[in-house]
């Protein structure tokens, strides 16, 4: 049983106890437990199918386990829902459309038990330029803003994310994780799917690589990359362009990645020693300038799941 109180007793905002979910013969999330506490700021990471969005439904009530429970504070999702205590910006779902911003905001905080004056709302979420606009005809970026101020209207416990800055460009994403940070930093639990992985290590205090709908890992940026134990090698090759050389290097032992470029050559290995090793082994080909660091959570997150590729292929 997972324990689901946090140290001064009070219920876990999100308990997990051995979930499942399964459509037909496809099982989206297999057996996951998981407990979110106050004030984390959570990334949720997988490959696509993973199962991010069913989790995150199963999260919010929108879908039942097979087995298993999901308790938000200690109670049902859909009670804590109706109380108010969850935002959530989930990745499709039309919007009004023959509306404004504004009119659009202005109804989703009449129906929330606690909301926030409606021009306060649309300045966080940067939409007090177009309040007065139509909703049809928003660029994407901009539906995403209001997808993500419709998730804000109101003071909650807990804000749900699933890949909420897909479509923004660079300075969009900025704001909008500046106001991310903002919201955690006065105590609410943040919770987001993602595919931006630089995003994940920079927004989130924990991080939940998921696959095939179990867990892999679970720890902060650092700790799943340590984890991962993937590391770069980079060096250069004298003369360029060897034929066929990636194809050469790719049996190497702990090798997740190959990159040929010219000159360079870049590896990622989760077995550093034994690739150098090898490398030197191959007889003729001569490394100049040899480097080995620490990767990026993307490496550690490529390397964690096609190591479980392998091993349930
Ligand atoms: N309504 C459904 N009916 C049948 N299969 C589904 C349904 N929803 C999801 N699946 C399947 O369940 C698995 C998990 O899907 P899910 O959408 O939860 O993954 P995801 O990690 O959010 O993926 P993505 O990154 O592509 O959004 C996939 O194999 C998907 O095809």
């Amino acid at each position: 049983m997972t324990d689901t109180r946090d140290v001064a007793g009070e219920p876990a905002v999100v308990a997990f106890d051995g979930v499942t979910k399964s459509y037909g013969e496809v099982r989206a999330v297999a057996g996951l437990s998981l407990v979110l506490r106050p004030g984390e700021t959570v990334a949720l990471l997988g490959p696509n199918g993973a199962g991010k969005s069913s989790t995150l439904d199963l999260l919010l009530g929108l879908r039942r386990p097979d087995a298993g429970t999901v308790r938000l504070f200690g109670g049902a999702p859909e009670r804590a829902i109706a109380a108010g205590r969850v935002g959530a910006m989930l990745q499709s779902g039309g919007l009004m459309e023959d509306v404004t911003v504004r009119e659009l905001v202005t109804f989703a905080a009449r129906l929330h038990p606690r909301p926030y004056p409606v021009d306060d709302t649309l300045a966080v979420a940067g939409l007090t330029g177009v309040a007065a606009q139509k909703v049809n005809k928003l660029s994407g970026g901009q539906e995403q803003r209001v997808r993500f101020a419709l998730a804000t209207v109101g003071d909650c416990d807990l804000i749900v994310l699933d890949e909420p800055t897909t479509g923004m460009d660079v300075t969009a994403r900025r704001a909008f994780w500046a106001t991310m940070r903002e919201q955690a930093a006065s105590g609410r639990t943040v919770l987001f799917a993602t595919h931006y992985l630089e995003e994940a290590d920079a927004i989130a205090d924990r991080v939940l690589v998921l696959n095939k709908g179990r867990l892999l890992a679970d720890g902060t940026a650092a700790e799943v990359k340590a984890r991962a134990g993937v590391r770069r090698i980079s060096f250069d090759l004298e003369p360029a362009g060897t034929a066929g050389l990636a194809e050469r290097l790719r049996p190497l032992p702990g090798l997740t990645e190959v990159n040929v470029s010219g000159h360079s050559v870049r590896l990622a290995s989760r077995d550093a020693d034994a690739t150098v090793h090898a490398l030197y082994g191959l007889g003729d080909l001569y490394p100049r300038n040899l480097e080995v660091t620490g990767l990026g959570l993307e490496q550690a997150f490529i390397a964690l799941t096609t190591a479980e590729e392998a091993t349930t292929a």
